[in-house]
């Protein structure tokens, strides 16, 4: 069976998934963000490294545009193998997608990737006077591990213990934070570092794309019904190595069967012994968010490198808001009824 085994080359389910979550925070911290700019001399922009297409907010581009900033890929290490051949590569081409500035690849596992951050600032961030600093605006999508960051800066260059909150669900921090020293310097233009909420796109016109941002826990876990995340997230396993799931299952396109095996063999068993697949789901999501069912890309770099020949390099194109209000009802629409909340 498994060595006849055939994965999925297309995913599908896209028709029920759906495609806005643009909460007021967002909103607001966007707001916010243009508003302090003037006082904000550096922007550090943080992507998740297992989408790093994907998670690139194009609003960000128009909104903090002008000013100084670095790129800062997050969860390196859940994005390939520590000591894989290919990790280079992949960072490599993907440091090729953004020529104007620099950019960096992190875990938050590994002190030693805060330090070429740490340098570059030293050098490259300059504030105004010595008295107010230079103060630095870490943003980012929801999740995307921006206060993990600043806590690793933090204790990094200036040795001092975490200073903002950090969670496994997006929205964590919702206000602009007050800021927080990562460098100190002899002539006392010290380095700050604020906190921001992390912000979605209005409106995600490609649903695979918001089956990436979900599955790499950019919006609440209860956005997207988990059996088809848990579906889309199977499909990409199968495509690397469906053998990661072989304590419960062989090889399998079908998510109910592998999501009934799990669920028994974890004991998410409701009332009379019979499968809580939903809870089943979201536990096998967690687990390869965890690093425990393979470790790899979601983004295909081969097809986005082709793409930026043939289109040149903009991301998406920015929807202004009311764009996206009108998209995400044209969307809601088109929903399957029994899909729609
Ligand atoms: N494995 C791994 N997990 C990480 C890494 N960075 C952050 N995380 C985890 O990702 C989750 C989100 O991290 P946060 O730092 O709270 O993310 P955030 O961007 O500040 O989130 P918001 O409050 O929604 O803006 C936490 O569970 C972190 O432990 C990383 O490099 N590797």
């Amino acid at each position: 069976m498994a060595a006849s085994f055939v994965p999925r080359h297309v995913f599908p389910h896209y028709a029920s998934v759906p495609r806005s979550y643009f909460l007021g925070h967002h909103r607001a911290g966007l707001r916010k963000m243009k508003e302090m700019l003037s006082s904000i001399d550096y922007v550090v922009e943080c992507r998740d490294f297992r989408a790093p297409v994907t998670s690139i907010n194009p609003m960000f581009e128009e909104a903090l545009g002008e000013t100084r900033r670095l790129i800062v890929y997050t969860k390196k290490d859940l994005g390939c193998q520590p000591d894989s051949p290919v990790r280079l590569q992949m960072e490599k081409k993907i440091r090729s997608f953004d020529q104007r500035g620099a950019v960096f690849f992190v875990s938050s596992t590994s002190r030693q990737d805060m330090s070429p951050i740490l340098k570059h600032l030293r050098n490259d961030a300059q504030g105004p006077d010595k008295l107010v600093g230079c103060r630095v605006m870490v943003v980012g999508m929801p999740n995307v591990g921006k206060s993990t960051l600043i806590n690793n800066l933090r204790n990094q260059g200036v040795k001092r213990a975490k200073a903002v909150q950090t969670g496994g669900q997006p929205g964590i921090t919702r206000k602009i934070g007050t800021p927080v020293k990562i460098i100190e310097r002899e002539n006392e233009s010290h380095v700050y570092v604020l906190d921001t909420p992390g912000v979605f796109v209005p409106f995600v016109p490609d649903a695979e794309k918001m089956l990436k941002l979900a599955l790499c826990g950019c919006v609440k876990d209860a956005v997207v019904p988990p059996v088809t995340l848990a579906d889309y997230l199977l499909y990409h396993i199968n495509l690397h190595n469906a053998q990661v799931y072989e304590r419960w299952s062989e090889p399998t396109n079908e998510v109910m069967a592998l999501l009934n095996r799990f669920a028994r063999h974890a004991g998410h068993l409701s009332k009379g012994g019979v499968p809580n697949i939903d809870l089943a789901a979201l536990h096998l999501i967690q687990k390869w968010r965890a690093g425990d069912l393979g470790r790899f890309l979601l983004d295909d770099l081969s097809a986005e490198e082709q793409r930026r020949q043939e289109e040149g390099p903009r991301g998406a194109v920015v929807m202004s808001m009311s764009q996206a209000l009108k998209a995400d009802k044209k969307a809601r629409k088109q929903r399957p009824m029994e899909t729609k909340k």
